[in-house]
């Protein structure tokens, strides 16, 4: 599996959490290239990783067994253009979509009845700690497991019965890594104003949130359980929960989740 040879067109955040995370588990770097327009991302990803790079879309595809599109959803449809236009042969390749918001039957008025798996991963891919949503489409059961294989490189995969559940997922993981960095941005603040320097800050809050995180993810208690550990009664963290409770935190997440999926409904209708 680890022979084909896998495209990634478009070489930003995402793109680079999922070569980051290929590599770390053994995936063979010369059997991975990137193409963007912004040459600067190439040659930081060939320094680091020393997989092929182009600025030439359609040398990554014309080379691929596997072509990974992974440029922001309003430039899919121009870049599926080009690709079917001057590498048409291509669409007999497998194509994995990260995007959000462009549904399969957009890539099949795009690229015609293509063999496509949308997937949609997270940046925590990078360390190996990443979940992917995956969505299949005329796959064969070899693509597949080849996807599944990828990915899972990059942490959890999981394989959705319904297309409307990527958007579910990138609401519950694909989104969410910015909420849990947007609350810790918070709490850094806040340590800085108490009079902790920025470094000393960053990393208190990174190492209780990774303790947090290792504990739920070990542990068989539940979330609600976990943090009845951390609250006495009568005591600080009460006073806190009951403080984020009065400003309604939990509607709050409810809305930001909705608010995602419903963007990401609005680009399905848009672009
Ligand atoms: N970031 C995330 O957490 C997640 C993102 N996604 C999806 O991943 C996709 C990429 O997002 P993200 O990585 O954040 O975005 P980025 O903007 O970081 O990456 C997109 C890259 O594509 C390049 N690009 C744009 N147009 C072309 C083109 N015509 N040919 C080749 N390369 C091109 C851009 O180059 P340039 O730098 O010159 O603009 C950029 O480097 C999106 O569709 C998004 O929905 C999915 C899950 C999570
Ligand atoms: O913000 C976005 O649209 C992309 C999809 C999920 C995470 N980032």
């Amino acid at each position: 599996m680890i022979d084909n040879t896998v495209a990634f067109i478009g070489a930003g955040n995402m793109a680079q959490c999922i070569i980051g995370g290929m590599i770390q588990q053994g995936y063979p770097a010369e059997n991975i290239i990137a193409a963007n327009r912004n040459t600067e991302k190439l040659q930081a990803l060939k320094n680091q990783y020393n997989i092929a790079t182009t600025t030439d879309n359609i040398e990554a595809v014309t080379k691929a067994d596997v072509i990974v599109l992974a440029v922001k959803p309003q430039m899919m449809a121009e870049v599926c253009q080009q690709i079917i236009e001057q590498a048409p042969e291509s669409k007999e390749k497998l194509f994995i979509s990260v995007a959000a918001g462009i549904s399969v039957e957009r890539f099949e008025q795009l690229l015609g009845q293509v063999r496509i798996i949308r997937a949609m991963p997270n940046t925590p891919a990078l360390v190996g700690l990443g979940v992917t949503g995956l969505f299949p489409s005329r796959c064969s059961v070899y693509e597949q497991s080849f996807t599944e294989k990828l990915f899972s490189g990059t942490g959890k995969t999981l394989w959705l019965e319904k297309e409307q559940d990527i958007n579910a997922i990138i609401a519950v993981t694909g989104s969410a890594p910015a909420y849990f960095f947007y609350f810790m941005q918070a709490i850094q603040q806040v340590a800085q104003e108490l009079g902790f320097d920025e470094a000393q800050a960053k990393a208190m809050v990174a190492q209780t949130a990774l303790g947090a995180a290792t504990m739920a993810s070990q542990s068989d208690l539940s979330f609600e359980a976990l943090r009845a550990q951390v609250t006495s009664k009568g005591g600080t963290t009460h006073q806190a929960i009951e403080t984020f409770r009065q400003h309604n935190l939990e509607s709050m997440v409810k809305d930001a989740m909705y608010a995602a999926i419903r963007r990401a409904e609005e680009m399905a209708n848009t672009l």
